[in-house]
């Protein structure tokens, strides 16, 4: 692959590099996050998120300030979450990176063709991708990796293949550079994106998410989920819903379909009066 021209993006180049997060589960090293800020800024990204730090104040440590050198700003800048969830609200393409294969979970892929494929994402003007990295010393759980749309894993040396959070990010950060300064160089994004019908874009992690909580009710309603005996019905049906990538006309048929569902077995329920 040839690589792109210039380091440098031009002016318009911005929009498409601020709709990449990255996304750090439970980091508990400050000097980890502050090597994450500065990956970040190299790249020419500038969006961290924390869910649920070990220390509250992990942005403002000392060794968090040491390790991100000139790139304090993006510490100050950066937001944490309660949870994953609440971290991906806005996007419509999470990657969950791991360096453990799960045996369930979303499609996986490898670090270069996620890049590759958050560049067609966000040729969308509405897109957004995630980045999402695990803790430290157990990585992600799969809830965490189930909230994805796809697993990433880096190909590294099979016999030992875990590397420290802020270099998986690093990589992370430059293979998504290398793929979308391409598409920061163009003047504007194709006509075909320009006319699309919003509708049929991907829908957030949060309307997923939304519609997901609808849908278990529904399923209550009609008797399919039993709430004693639940097994595993409802993390499967969370999965297999957001491994399949809902647009938004997609998300509101669903969500229509709940909605009669549950006026159906309320009809059908007997009213004792
Ligand atoms: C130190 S690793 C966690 C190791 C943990 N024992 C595990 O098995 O997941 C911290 C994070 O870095 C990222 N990471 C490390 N090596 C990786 C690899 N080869 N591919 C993808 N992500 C990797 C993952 O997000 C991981 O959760």
């Amino acid at each position: 692959m040839t690589p792109p021209v210039s380091s440098d993006f031009p002016a318009d180049a911005p929009d498409i590099f601020s709709r990449v997060r990255f996304v750090m589960v439970s980091p508990t090293h400050p000097g980890n996050v502050g090597s994450a800020a500065r990956a970040i800024k190299t790249m020419g990204f500038h969006d961290l998120h924390l869910v649920a730090p070990a220390d509250p104040d992990i942005l403002r440590q000392p060794e968090a300030l040491a390790l991100a050198s000139g790139a304090g700003d993006i510490l100050a800048r950066a937001c944490s979450h309660a949870s994953l969830a609440d971290a991906l609200g806005p996007t419509t393409l999470a990657f969950a990176l791991t360096a453990r294969a799960r045996a369930i979970g979303p499609p996986p892929c490898d670090i270069r063709e996620a890049a590759v494929q958050s560049a067609a994402e966000l040729a969308l003007p509405d897109a957004r991708v995630a980045i999402v990295l695990g803790t430290e010393r157990t990585g992600l759980s799969n809830e965490d990796i189930t909230l994805c749309q796809r697993v990433c894993h880096i190909p590294a040396n099979p016999a030992y293949s875990s590397l420290n959070v802020s270099q998986a990010l690093q990589l992370a950060a430059w293979e998504m550079r290398y793929a979308l300064l391409p598409l920061a160089g163009a003047a504007r994004l194709p006509d075909t994106h320009a006319r699309h019908d919003p509708g049929s874009d991907p829908a957030s992690s949060e309307r997923v998410q939304a519609m997901l909580d609808h849908f278990e009710q529904a399923l209550l309603a009609v008797g399919f989920l039993d709430p004693l005996h639940p097994k595993k019905l409802v993390p499967r049906m969370r999965q297999m819903w957001t491994r399949n990538r809902l647009s938004a006309d997609e998300v509101d048929m669903v969500r229509g379909l709940c909605t009669a569902m549950i006026r159906s077995a309320d009809r059908a329920t007997p009213q004792n009066d």
